[in-house]
């Protein structure tokens, strides 16, 4: 049985302790299209050598940062083939602004397991601390396996985060690159839906497509560069639902609503007739 939710839920998942550079950082920032004009020297902080911005979103990849091997989804009760997954939501929240240099304990515990019919919903929580203990930050994330639902398990909540019914306050368009999936694998994530055509098709789309934390990690980046000034500190709290797929090289366009101190999100691929790609976006402001 692929999904046993007796053993998968609460299941603790280990501890990782792992150290990350600017350089992990500054390529982090080059892989979400930070310093994309090298003419802008507000955006070369981004890879500054010594003291590079760090994002919110570093926390994504920081505890893999360095891994080479394609993931595997197996854990207690969890045993599904990588071609049938994809990324299904992400949060983070950070407790205090990430450092450029540091060294980190990650614990993870399968918080939920969803039966929603067809699917299943994995959702993993992390607690992040530094080498006195503190908290870094808390991440919450849910893979959805496509067929692999009907193992008897509660159907759980839905997440919808409305939009409110007026213009935007704010619009940025995102470019992303060809090679973007090429570039953003270096930061850990190898899995080959992003880089292998042949894997890509077996999993049902025509070309490999871009990480889904690439693009939420691309538009923290723009919004912390458009929205709060470039302050990467502004963000205490981040979440996002991969709602469709990007392929590297779309433009994404990112619609903002000022919301008290919430900023909601929505995003869309510019060049598929504003597809969904990100719903239930929010940033909390610090
Ligand atoms: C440890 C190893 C880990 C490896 C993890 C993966 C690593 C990465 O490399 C992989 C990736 O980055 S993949 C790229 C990023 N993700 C995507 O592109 C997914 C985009 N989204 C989709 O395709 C669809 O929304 C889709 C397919 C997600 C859902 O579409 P539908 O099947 O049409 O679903 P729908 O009918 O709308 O809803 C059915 C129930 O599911 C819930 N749901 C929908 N979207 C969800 C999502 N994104 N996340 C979590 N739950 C979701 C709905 O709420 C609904 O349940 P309910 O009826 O109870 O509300």
């Amino acid at each position: 049985m692929p999904i046993d939710p007796s053993v998968a839920a609460g299941a603790d998942l280990g501890e990782v302790t792992f150290s990350w550079t600017p350089r992990e950082v500054a390529l982090y920032n080059l892989a979400v299209g930070g310093a994309h004009d090298p003419l802008d020297t507000a955006g070369l902080q981004y890879v500054h050598d010594s003291e590079p911005k760090v994002l919110p979103s570093f926390a994504t990849v920081a505890a893999t940062f360095n891994a080479t091997e394609a993931p595997k989804v197996s854990f207690p009760g969890v045993d599904i083939d990588l071609s049938k997954v994809v990324h299904g939501a992400q949060q983070v929240r950070v407790h205090r602004p990430l450092p450029a240099t540091g060294t980190a304990t990650t614990r993870t515990r399968i918080a939920e397991v969803q039966d929603k019919g067809s699917a299943a919903v994995v959702i993993q929580e992390s607690v992040t601390r530094d080498e006195n203990g503190e908290p870094l930050w808390t991440a919450r994330s849910s893979i959805f396996a496509k067929g692999e639902g009907g193992f008897g398990g509660e159907r759980g909540s839905s997440t919808r985060v409305d939009l409110p019914d007026r213009a935007a306050d704010r619009e940025i368009l995102v470019p992303t690159q060809p090679n973007q999936a090429l570039l953003y694998r270096l930061c850990g994530d190898r899995n080959p839906l992003h880089s292998d055509p042949e894997f890509a098709s077996e999993a049902g789309f025509p070309r490999p497509i871009l990480h889904g934390l690439c693009t939420y990690g691309s538009v923290c980046r723009a919004v912390v560069d458009e929205v709060f000034g470039g302050d990467v500190s502004a963000v205490a709290d981040y979440g996002v639902s991969f709602a469709g797929v990007v392929f590297p090289g779309e433009t994404l366009r990112v619609r903002a609503w000022e919301d008290g101190d919430r900023l909601l999100v929505a995003t869309t691929v510019v060049d598929r007739d504003d597809a969904p790609a990100l719903s239930n976006v929010v940033f909390i402001e610090s």
